[in-house]
């Protein structure tokens, strides 16, 4: 199985950023991962919250192969222990699902539409955070769930 990982916009926090890419880069090494960033919209026209959230809609869907599985990153989702989450990769490399595609919404969240396109959604917290912070989380919970699985010492640390 493949993850991609479906992110809105550049993060303009550099650290961040950096230690987004080093989880990035270790991942590589358990799984074919692929972080996919959708240029930001917000700064081409004057949008309203829900124009600009149907936009970044349609460039979420429009990234999307016909066999993969969309499970949106989103507060109001699913919440798991680390362990528990490494099970649900487990699980799903276990269905024989081809491509996983997280996706991080935009500042003001997924459209309907994503919302209706998805298969599952996954919470990090009950607690809001940027868009930004919540796409180094996920790389890094992503990462610890296969060290998990490996039985690597990286969660016990
Ligand atoms: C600033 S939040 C958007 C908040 C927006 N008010 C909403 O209702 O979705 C941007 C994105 O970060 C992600 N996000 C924020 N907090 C999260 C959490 N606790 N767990 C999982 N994803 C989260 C979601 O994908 C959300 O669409």
């Amino acid at each position: 199985m493949n993850i991609k990982l479906i992110v809105i916009g550049k993060t303009d926090n550099c650290e961040m950023e950096t230690l987004t890419q080093k989880y990035v880069s270790r991942l590589k090494h358990y799984v074919g991962f692929e972080l996919i960033t959708i240029p930001d919209i917000k700064n081409v026209k004057n949008l309203s919250e829900n124009q600009q959230k149907e936009k970044e809609g349609q460039e979420i869907l429009k990234r999307l192969g016909p066999s993969d599985a969309l499970v949106l990153l989103d507060e109001k989702g699913k919440e798991f222990d680390s362990v528990g989450f490494s099970d649900y990769l487990q699980k799903k490399m276990n269905s024989g699902l081809k491509t996983l595609v997280f996706a991080i919404g935009g500042p003001y969240g997924f459209s309907k539409d994503v919302y209706a396109e998805c298969q599952g959604k996954v919470s990090l917290s009950k607690m809001t955070f940027s868009h930004q912070m919540v796409r180094l989380f996920a790389v890094e919970q992503i990462y610890r769930g296969f060290t998990i699985l490996r039985n690597e010492p990286y969660h016990h640390r």
